[in-house]
């Protein structure tokens, strides 16, 4: 019985004597004091999910380095939270046991306990490191980090490190992924996408579902991505982790975490263009990330020049957006909560998955929904909104990051669903300002006139009439229907020319007093080739090696068990 495993003696750490137990979930020990007697106050408690490993002998991380095995001693290796933020580190104690026999009782007992604890733990991981993301320190990062910690959890990995960019989405797409209990990417929100790309595609793939088709309930993946950020931005791993800390990655990769996560596919007429998990972003995004690819020189301050740029050149953009807003009102962009481990939103949309018939979304496939604004006002609803805009942003999480703490929606959540559609109308370069720099302190940045957020699950953009022509000789040229899988710029060469030829046609127009007409979609960080889309949100598609942000119970260890 769960009762006969116990283990229970008393121990020292150094010269210092503890009473510990190790009980069906915790290893806990307290100091005793001369007497004998605990000191509850100084408690130290494990729980059997997060200890990584158990050893004989006083050991290091790095195996058989200054192994001392001195015959009574064992080393236990376990998760430690740091007070201040939701870094993790590597906890490591040396215990002495009173006896050889009872130290050996101590290592079996511990190593068979998080046997029976590690069901959702990975064994096998097939690895992918861009070693040219971020300040190109993906390798390093890996090799001295990451590997040490995984091969003393006892994880075996199949390492490739790419020479290509979409190399690691082929390999997933078309290799043999049995074997392995998940993926792991050494990169940034680029290389994360990648994966994510080939992971979905092969699901669907092996499913038999048309990724196509804008209205079908896709295929959720099974194995899970573990991110180790090596980028310039970290968006995703920032955003479910709460940092952008390698070995805190690695350690949720190790016990085993399952965060599942909201994707939103970006359809042209009824074409998968790209999923998304964090930004699909018109006009200010849009026109950062097309600037910052001509200074990729300049790594990833790239993004703050090209910020600074796109701030000051001030553009707006006409169009028409339409949005289904989200049935399920019992939360809100500004409702001011935070989507933390274990959040209850989530985990009420994890059942509602089951039941998921959803006539509101029959209407997606129709070209156009021209529903007046006046007559929808109800939730499940198509709504209307033409004019012109400096931003339009949807984001399926937060999109925290570290340049934004609490992201660009602070309160939407990882896995319910929905996106939050953020308009930010035409304004003055101060009012933009304004909402721009409350993104980096605690002020709310969509309690500004010129700026209104809703909660959807799709949405639909049409840049203005007279240029839907454009759209239409694109549609017509014959590299519109290529494999979506092909890279954006080599499936568009053609069209994508003749667009920026039209575009730089258009810098000068002096009719509308615009820099340009048209903006382009930032998709996760990639550029979109049509202007014209259709976004709606997948629940819980995939799935990460991450729990979400811890909640504020992190202070008092008891509570926080309590809390899990
Ligand atoms: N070996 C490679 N050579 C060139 N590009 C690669 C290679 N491997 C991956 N890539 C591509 O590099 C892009 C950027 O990589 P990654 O996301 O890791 O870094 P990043 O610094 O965060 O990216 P960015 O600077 O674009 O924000 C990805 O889109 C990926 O497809
Ligand atoms: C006065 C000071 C003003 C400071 C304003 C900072 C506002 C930051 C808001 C946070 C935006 C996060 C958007 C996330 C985008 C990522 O999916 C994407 C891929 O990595 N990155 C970019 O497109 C790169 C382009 C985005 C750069 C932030
Ligand atoms: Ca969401």
């Amino acid at each position: 019985t769960e009762e006969m495993d116990w283990v229970q003696s008393s121990l020292r750490v150094g010269r210092k004597k503890y009473s510990a137990l190790l009980s069906w979930s915790y290893f806990r020990w307290t100091p005793l004091d001369p007497r004998n007697r605990e000191d509850p106050e100084k408690v130290k408690v494990v729980p059997v999910m997060e200890l990584i490993a158990v050893e004989e002998g006083k050991t290091q991380i790095l195996p058989n380095r200054n192994k001392e095995d001195s015959v009574r001693d064992f080393t236990v290796f376990y998760v430690q939270r740091s007070s201040r933020s939701p870094r993790w580190s590597v906890g490591r104690t040396v215990f002495t046991a009173p006896s050889q026999d009872l130290r050996d009782q101590w290592v079996n007992g511990l190593r068979s306990r998080v046997q029976q604890h590690s069901d959702n733990r990975p064994r096998r991981l097939l690895v992918f490191i861009n070693p040219f993301g971020g300040r190109r320190c993906g390798r390093k990062i890996y090799q001295s980090q990451i590997v040490p910690l995984f091969e003393l959890a006892g994880i075996s990995t199949h390492v490739v490190e790419t020479e290509r960019a979409n190399q690691a989405r082929d390999h997933i797409l078309k290799k043999d992924l049995g074997g392995f209990d998940g993926l792991v990417c050494v990169g940034g929100d680029g290389m994360f996408s990648e994966l994510m790309h080939g992971l979905i595609g092969r699901t669907q793939l092996e499913a038999g579902i048309s990724e196509h088709d804008p209205t079908v309930t896709l295929q959720p993946c099974s194995l899970r991505i573990g991110i180790i950020p090596a980028g310039s931005t970290d968006c995703v791993c920032f955003a479910t982790v709460g940092v952008n800390d390698p070995i805190t990655s690695a350690l949720h990769i190790i016990i085993g975490d399952d965060q599942p996560l909201d994707v939103c596919s970006v359809h042209h007429r009824n074409q998968l263009v790209r999923y998304s998990v964090s930004l699909v972003g018109y006009g200010f995004y849009g026109d950062v990330l097309e600037d910052s690819d001509r200074h990729r020189w300049m790594g990833p301050v790239r993004y703050d020049y090209s910020g600074l740029m796109m701030f000051l050149s001030n553009r707006s953009y006409r169009g028409t957006v339409e949005y289904l807003l989200a049935d399920n009102q019992t939360s809100s962009p500004r409702d001011k909560t935070r989507c933390r481990s274990g959040c209850l939103v989530c985990s009420e949309s994890t059942e509602r998955l089951c039941s998921q018939t959803d006539s509101s979304l029959d209407t997606l496939s129709q070209d156009s929904f021209q529903s007046p604004a006046s007559s929808s006002d109800g939730e499940g609803q198509w709504h209307t909104v033409e004019g012109r805009f400096r931003a339009i942003n949807l984001t399926c999480m937060s999109s925290a990051c570290p340049k934004s703490p609490d992201g660009l929606s602070p309160s939407a959540h990882l896995a319910d669903g929905t996106a939050d559609l953020i308009l930010v109308r035409q304004c003055s370069r101060w009012s933009f300002l304004t909402h721009l720099s409350r993104h980096t302190n605690n002020k709310d940045q969509f309690d500004l006139p010129f700026v209104d957020v809703y909660r959807v699950k799709a949405l639909r953009f049409s840049p203005p009439n007279e240029e839907e022509d454009d759209e239409d000789d694109e549609e017509q040229s014959p590299t519109a229907d290529v494999c979506k899988y092909q890279p954006v710029a080599e499936r568009d060469s053609g069209s994508a020319k003749k667009r920026l030829e039209r575009r730089k046609k258009q810098v000068l127009c002096g009719v509308c007093g615009d820099v340009r007409s048209r903006s382009c979609w930032n998709c996760d960080g990639e550029v979109l080739p049509h202007t014209a889309i259709l976004a709606r949100v997948h629940c819980q598609l995939i799935r990460l090696f991450a729990r979400g942000i811890e909640g504020p119970c992190k202070k008092n260890k008891d509570v926080r068990l309590l809390c899990r």
